[in-house]
């Protein structure tokens, strides 16, 4: 965890940059609306003092009115003025520090810190007080400040009625400001240790409220059983802060009774001194007023600071999360990424997910001539999605190399690497945006509709666009209206319908030097993948693709077929040689004759 005066320089510094005036005009107006209770109090002391002078009473009265009512109408408009110039400076800090939170996560090259529950604990701290805490820091520190103008106002005012007494009142305040400062380190301690159970939590939320997930639940009844599994997670963390709440209670409350005994000293002595006349009537209200002000400006800026302290530290996850180091980074030389000319390779590759881990693959040797298809085929967990996932550097081997065109992959920007490739994966993903919008997707930068249309009509998705009811413009899902002006619901397409569209946008990217396809055609009824195979068939033609899949009619129109086992690949060639070997492929491909031939002749 970070220091907090790295921490606060952070905060500050973001504020500086992203919104200088409105921090400037968030300082001028705190300490005008600091200025105008002690203006307000001297002013009334200097009133009182006129109206009981013996010799004159009620003269030189004009000035200091007129100041109480300046006073009156600035403690009236001000901290409107505030309130409004606070809420721009924390709207502008909170987008940035949020912007700047999901650029970094979005820099995270592979996929493992998905996967890492701790990281993921820090995650969800850092959002919740990336976009929380920078403005309560930056207001807190300008809160602080005018607390601080104000309370030092009134302490010079005590000190020059009774110094002692003001003495006193500032030694009082000193286990009001411990007690703070040791109460915010405990608050942070019960965050660090509620986000687990906080993000279980909601967890179960979106499980509650997920249409995806409303089938099984509703299927399984098991709505109850995750609200109860919801309300023990709440449970926890409730208990965790009840009881520090209750320490709060009473650690709290000692400081409080000794200001309290302060005050009521203060109060006697100055109603002794002014019934001896060493006091006037002004100064005794002015005193009093000063005690409370004092008393409760050092409460307040003690809370303030503590707060400030509190939220340095959880703003400490989320600068962490910024300066994580790049995941996956390039190995030097860095080349750029050239077109695919002679070929992949997967050279001795070993791999698993992390130490605690089975390996996934082991010792796999593989090559994919530019230009051929390979189909790769094997039991279930077997690593195929694995190995594609190589391929596209979301995790790198732990042993072993890629090579592209006889260079490790390593040796590649990701990204550079990434848009040489194109890919429908097994659990592709379903937008809830429009239908031209979930194809585009495969290619932002170079979307027009023309290309669009060219993607739909590769992927054999062109005739379900024309039946939606405004075509490429339908929203699809129906998590949201079309638009909140024509509020058309959205359109929910079917399985293989989303795995057509998913097709469409793999299809966006312009003459990929490999094509990915990880069971392209799994949810497609028979015409339509008939439809499809032809479709990928003309396309894949003299490119360069991978195709896992687990119906070997499909397989078999690949160049080269190679069979996964167990992490390791055990037969690699032609249909023609798998078949004459006679070994696991030739085996699987008879079974699966016979069971389209037996369902046929039924
Ligand atoms: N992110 C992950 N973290 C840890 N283990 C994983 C992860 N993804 C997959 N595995 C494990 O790796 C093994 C291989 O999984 P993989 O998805 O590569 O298999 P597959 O051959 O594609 O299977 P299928 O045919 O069922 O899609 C499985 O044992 C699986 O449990």
């Amino acid at each position: 965890m970070r220091r907090r005066p790295a921490a606060l320089r952070a905060v500050l510094g973001l504020a500086v940059r992203t919104a200088p005036a409105a921090l400037l005009g968030c300082l001028l107006s705190a300490a005008a609306v600091a200025v105008v209770p002690v203006a307000a109090a001297w002013l009334m002391r200097t009133v009182l003092d006129a109206l009981t002078a013996p010799a004159t009473p009620g003269a030189g009265l004009l000035l200091p009115v007129a100041g109480l009512v300046a006073t009156g109408v600035g403690a009236a408009v001000l901290p409107h003025v505030e309130q409004l110039v606070r809420g721009e400076l924390a709207r502008r800090i909170a987008v940035e520090a949020q912007d700047r939170l999901y650029a970094a996560v979005n820099s995270w090259v592979g996929l493992a810190r998905f996967e890492d529950p701790a990281r993921l604990d820090r995650l969800r701290l850092a959002q919740s007080c990336g976009q929380e805490a920078p403005p309560q820091i930056v207001l807190g520190a300008v809160g602080l400040l005018r607390t601080a103008l104000t309370t030092a106002g009134f302490v010079a005012t005590l000190a020059a009625i009774g110094p002692v007494l003001a003495l006193l009142v500032l030694l009082a305040s000193v286990p009001v400001l411990a007690t703070e400062f040791r109460l915010s380190r405990a608050w942070v301690g019960t965050a660090l240790r509620i986000t687990p159970y906080e993000r279980r939590e909601m967890f179960y939320g979106q499980l509650l409220g997920d249409v995806q997930a409303a089938k099984e639940l509703r299927l399984f009844g098991l709505g109850s059983h995750f609200r109860a599994r919801m309300r023990a997670d709440r449970a926890v963390v409730d208990a965790a802060n009840r009881r520090t709440e209750q320490r709060a209670a009473l650690l709290q409350g000692a400081p409080a009774l000794v200001s309290a005994a302060v005050s009521a000293a203060g109060l006697v002595w100055a109603v002794r001194a002014a019934a001896r006349g060493e006091l006037t009537v002004g100064d005794v209200s002015v005193f009093v007023a000063a005690v409370a002000a004092v008393q409760g400006g050092i409460g307040t800026a003690a809370a303030l600071a503590a707060l400030a302290q509190q939220k340095l530290a959880l703003f400490g996850q989320y600068l962490d999360v910024l300066a994580e180091p790049v995941d996956l980074p390039a190995l030097a030389p860095v080349r750029p990424a050239p077109p695919l000319r002679q070929g992949l390779e997967l050279r001795d590759v070993w791999f698993r997910y992390s130490d605690r881990h089975d390996w996934v693959l082991r010792g796999v040797s593989l090559t994919l001539p530019a230009g051929r298809s390979l189909a790769l085929v094997g039991d279930n967990g077997a690593g195929k999605s694995t190995l594609v996932k190589l391929l596209l550097r979301y995790y790198d081997p732990t042993r072993g190399t890629v090579l592209w065109d006889g260079t490790d992959i390593r040796h590649f920007e990701p990204e550079e690497l990434r848009e040489r490739i194109s890919a429908v994966f097994q659990d592709f993903m379903r937008y809830d945006l429009t239908a031209a919008e979930n194809i585009a997707l495969g290619d932002v930068r170079a979307a027009d509709p023309d290309r669009v249309r060219r993607a739909a009509a590769e992927a054999g998705a062109d005739g379900l666009l024309a039946s939606l009811p405004q075509g490429g413009d339908t929203m699809l899902g129906r998590a949201f209206l079309q638009d909140p002006d024509h509020p058309e619901e959205g359109v929910e397409l079917s399985g293989g319908q989303w795995q057509r569209v998913a097709l469409a946008r793999a299809m966006m990217r312009r003459s990929p030097d490999l094509l990915i396809l990880d069971e392209p055609t799994a949810g497609l009824d028979p015409a339509a993948e008939y439809e499809v195979q032809e479709l990928l068939r003309r396309h894949r033609h003299g490119r360069t693709s991978l195709m896992i899949s687990h119906r070997l009619g499909t397989a078999r129109e690949a160049d080269l077929i190679a069979v996964l086992r167990e992490g390791t690949v055990t037969e690699h060639g032609t249909h023609e040689e798998l078949i004459a070997a006679d070994g696991t492929y030739a085996g699987l491909f008879h079974r699966q004759a016979e069971g389209y031939t037996a369902g046929s002749t039924r």
